[in-house]
C-alpha cells in the first residue's frame, strides 16, 4: 500500500480516540507538528489560566494571597503534590512539588547518602542525564570522596540499553547509594523499577530515581515497590511550563530523616511562623522544600495537573503507547530503507514515550524537520527523538511526520543543512 494510502487509518484511528478531545485544551500553532513533549510540554489553556489567576491575586491582594489567593500560595506546594501523588503511586504526604530536577537531587543524596564503613560508593550509569552526574560527583566531593574512585557508573553493552543484570552484579557491598533513571533519556528504555529496589535492598542499598522521562507518560508504584526516593521534573510530560517546580517523592519510612539541606518552608506548617531557631520538621515529604516556593512557576501546574487528574495515567499510557506503536509500524514500513535504525525498545514494558530514531545525518534531517515546522529534538551523536503526547497528539500527526521524513530522505532536503546541532538541540 503507498504511504498516502494510510492516512485514511490514522484518520479512523483519531477518530476512535477517546482523548482526542484533550487537544483542544493546548495551545497548538496551525501548520506545526509538535513532537518535542518530552523536552518541553506546550501550554494549556487551563495551565494559562491559572497562571493568570495567581498573578491577578497578586495585583489584587499582595501578601494576602498566601491565605486568601484564588489558590493559596501558602498550601499551594502542598496542593500540587496531592496531584502529582497519583502519577507516581505515592501517597500525597510522600510527595512534594519543590526545588527543580538537579536541587531534589541534591537534596535527596544530602539526605539519604551516608558512607560509612566499606560502603562509601554511589552506583549509577552510564547513559543518564550529564545533571545528575554531576551533581552525584559534588556530592561525593562534599564529603571529602573522590568521584573518580566513589562514583560508579555501569555500562551499556551497546550503547543504548542497560540490562538490569549488569547492575544488580555491581551492588556491590562498598555502595552505599543508587541513583537510576526510570527511563533513559535518550533511548527512552524503563528500568525495572521494582526489581532493581527489590536487589538493592536485599543487600542492603538505598535506591533512588530520576522520574523526568515517565512522570506524566507513565504509571509508576514508587510507594509499593517501596523504592526510597525519586525525582522529577514537571516541564515535560506534564506541561508545567519551561522551568516549572519539580517534584521529589520519599518512602513514608524514611519520614522524621532530618533533610540534608533544610530550611524554613520545610517545617511543619502550623509552626513555621513562630521563627524558632529550633526547626520543627514537617512530618512528611514537605520536609524536604527548603526556601519559598517559586507561587508564578507553580501556578500553571495547577491546570495542566487537572488535565491528569481528569484523565488518569492509565489511558494516557494506553495512548501513549498506541502512538509510538503505529510510528514505529510506519518507519518500518516506510523509513528503513533510508538507514533509519530503531534505537527504543519495541515491547511495551520497556518503552517509555518516545521514538529514538537513530541515523548518521540526525542533526540535519532535525533541522528539515523544523523546516516542514516538525518539532523534533537531537541528541548527539545520532538520535531523532520524536514524542508523539496522548493529550495532544493525532494519529494523523504521526502519519504526517513519517511522510515528511521520507520526503525529506527522498529528496535528500537534509543536505541543505549542516550535520551539526543547535546550541539548544
Ligand atoms: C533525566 C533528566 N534528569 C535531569 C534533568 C535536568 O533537570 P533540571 O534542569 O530541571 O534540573 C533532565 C532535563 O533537563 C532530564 O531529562
Ligand atoms: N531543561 C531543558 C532546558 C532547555 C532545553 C532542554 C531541556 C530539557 O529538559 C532536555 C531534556 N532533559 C532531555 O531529555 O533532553
Amino acid at each position: 500500500m503507498p504511504l498516502t494510502a494510510k492516512r485514511a487509518e490514522a484518520i479512523e484511528r483519531d477518530e476512535q480516540d477517546r482523548l482526542a478531545p484533550y487537544r483542544d485544551e493546548f495551545y497548538l500553532q496551525e501548520g506545526s507538528i509538535y513532537m518535542d513533549g518530552n523536552s518541553l510540554g506546550l501550554l494549556s489553556k487551563r495551565a494559562e489560566a491559572t497562571l493568570l489567576e495567581s498573578l491577578a491575586d497578586w495585583r489584587e491582594l499582595g501578601i494576602d494571597g498566601w491565605m486568601k489567593g484564588r489558590h493559596p500560595w501558602f498550601e499551594l506546594s502542598e496542593k500540587l503534590a496531592a496531584l502529582n501523588a497519583p502519577l507516581v503511586g505515592g501517597s500525597a504526604d510522600e510527595v512534594m512539588v519543590t526545588g527543580s530536577t538537579t536541587v531534589n537531587l541534591h537534596q535527596l543524596v544530602a539526605t539519604f547518602f551516608a558512607p560509612s564503613g566499606q560502603r562509601t560508593k554511589i552506583l549509577a550509569d552510564s547513559l543518564t542525564f550529564p545533571s545528575d552526574i554531576y551533581a552525584l560527583q559534588s556530592q561525593l566531593r562534599l564529603r571529602g570522596l573522590d568521584p573518580a574512585e566513589h562514583l560508579v557508573q555501569v555500562e551499556s553493552r551497546d550503547g543504548r540499553f542497560l540490562d538490569e543484570a549488569d547492575i544488580i552484579a555491581a551492588m556491590t557491598e562498598e555502595i552505599a547509594l543508587i541513583v537510576l533513571p526510570t527511563v533513559l533519556y535518550r533511548s527512552g528504555q524503563i528500568l525495572d523499577m521494582e526489581r532493581l529496589t527489590r536487589e538493592a535492598h536485599a543487600r542492603g542499598i538505598l535506591i533512588g530515581f530520576d522520574g523526568c522521562h515517565s512522570v506524566g507518560a507513565i504509571p509508576h508504584a514508587f510507594h509499593d515497590w517501596g523504592v526510597d526516593f525519586a525525582y522529577w521534573c514537571n516541564y515535560k510530560h506534564l506541561n508545567g511550563g519551561p522551568g516549572t517546580v519539580g517534584g521529589l517523592f520519599v518512602h513514608e519510612r524514611h519520614f522524621g530523616t532530618l533533610p540534608g539541606l533544610t530550611g524554613w518552608f520545610g517545617s511543619r506548617k502550623d509552626k513555621q511562623f513562630d521563627m524558632d531557631h529550633t526547626m520543627t520538621p514537617a512530618e512528611n515529604a514537605g520536609a524536604f522544600q527548603i526556601g519559598t516556593p517559586h507561587v508564578l512557576s507553580l501556578a500553571p501546574q495547577i491546570g495542566a495537573l487537572e488535565l491528569f487528574a481528569e484523565v488518569g495515567i492509565d489511558a494516557v499510557r494506553t495512548k501513549s503507547l498506541a502512538l509510538t506503536d503505529y510510528m514505529m509500524t510506519l518507519v518500518d514500513q516506510e523509513l528503513t530503507p533510508y538507514g533509519f535504525v530503531i534505537g527504543n525498545p519495541r515491547d511495551d514494558k520497556r518503552r517509555g514515550a518516545h521514538l529514538s530514531l537513530e541515523h548518521p545525518e540526525a542533526a540535519r534531517i532535525c533541522k528539515a524537520l523544523k523546516a516542514h515546522h516538525v518539532i523534533p529534538d537531537f541528541r548527539a551523536p545520532n538520535i531523532v527523538r520524536l514524542a508523539p503526547v496522548a493529550l495532544y497528539n493525532k494519529f494523523e500527526d504521526v502519519y504526517e511526520v513519517v511522510s515528511i521524513l521520507k520526503t525529506i530522505m527522498d529528496e535528500k532536503q537534509y543536505e541543505q543543512f549542516k550535520n551539526e546541532r543547535e546550541v539548544v538541540a
